[in-house]
């Protein structure tokens, strides 16, 4: 029997809704370590929605068993929910173009246990000897170059090395390729980008420069999950740093790498942790 369970769901808000979900699991033995719970009245057009986050021991009952007894409940209630195992580890595949910083940030994090993930395969739209200037050891490396021409093959390849690698998430960890729609929707919920911006502002190309040219005092980094909208995607975590006018578009991309390492780690410990939960253009995240 393996260790605690994650139980992550939303639905249309209801009175007693989070009594109904405890009581389904302590009814079967569940014994709850953490709950979190969210009611977005933010006035949508179909109402009040409600989030909830539990991890649990479920202790005698077998996950099988509750996860098909929780899908009628979540049936009854037209929820949308999923049921993880706290200690299986993350298969990631993580993207990279020239600039080998955030990926060499999460191998680091991966090697000392700080992230549960388990980095089944790097890959970039550069050869290995131009994306990758650190040692990553034993994790395949695979080079997908990408032209016009070509980019429906690239991202089918992409598509398949996902499904071969049966990976949870995708991280673009400074990938500058941008995704078409259709692969954006294939990899909807499970697809993280470091911009390095404050979104909303300087999205696309080259934010640094822009940053600079328009004096801004203040940098930052955002971690969102990746729509076929370029940098509009759910904003999962964000970070900022104070510039100063003596700095160079130089010196604001030096900092702004500190930044972006810790933002898009953080993000992917939210996800890994099951903490984000998707609510329109927006996120709802349960912070331990
Ligand atoms: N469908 C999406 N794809 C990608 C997203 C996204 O949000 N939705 N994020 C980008 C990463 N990114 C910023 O974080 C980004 C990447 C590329 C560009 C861009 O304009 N690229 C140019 C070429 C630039 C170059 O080669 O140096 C282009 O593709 O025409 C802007 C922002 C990852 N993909």
């Amino acid at each position: 029997m393996g260790g605690p369970l994650i139980l992550t769901l939303s639905c249309a808000d209801q009175p007693g809704i989070t009594a109904r979900v405890t009581s389904f699991l302590y009814e079967r033995g569940c014994n709850i370590i953490e709950a979190q719970q969210f009611n977005d009245r933010a006035g949508n057009e179909a109402g009040d929605r409600f989030f909830m986050r539990v991890a649990f021991d479920p202790d005698g009952i077998d996950s099988g068993r509750l996860g098909a007894e929780f899908s009628d409940f979540a049936k009854a209630h037209a929820m949308i929910w999923k049921l993880a195992r706290q200690d299986r580890p993350c298969r990631v595949i993580i993207m990279v173009s020239k600039f080998d910083h955030c990926l060499v940030d999460l191998v680091y994090r991966w090697r000392t246990g700080e992230l549960s993930i388990d980095p089944v395969a790097i890959v970039s739209n550069h050869p290995r000897e131009i994306a990758i200037r650190s040692d990553i050891g034993e994790i395949p490396f695979h080079y997908l170059p990408v032209t016009p021409g070509t980019k429906d093959e690239q991202e089918a390849a992409l598509r398949d090395l996902a499904e071969e690698n049966q990976a949870d998430l995708v991280v673009l960890a400074r990938y500058m390729q941008i995704f078409s729609d259709a692969q954006a929707r294939h990899f909807a919920g499970r697809c993280i980008n470091i911009h390095h911006s404050f979104l909303p502002g300087f999205k696309g190309a080259r934010p640094y420069t822009q940053a600079y040219e328009r004096g801004v005092k203040i940098i930052g980094a955002t971690a969102h999950f990746v729509t076929g909208d370029l940098d509009e995607g759910p904003i999962i975590h964000q970070d900022v740093e104070r510039i100063t006018h003596a700095d160079s578009a130089a010196d604001l991309v030096r900092k702004g790498r500190d930044i972006e390492r810790r933002v898009l780690a953080e993000a992917v410990r939210l996800f890994v942790e099951e903490r984000v939960l998707i609510n329109g253009n927006r996120t709802v995240v349960f912070r331990a």
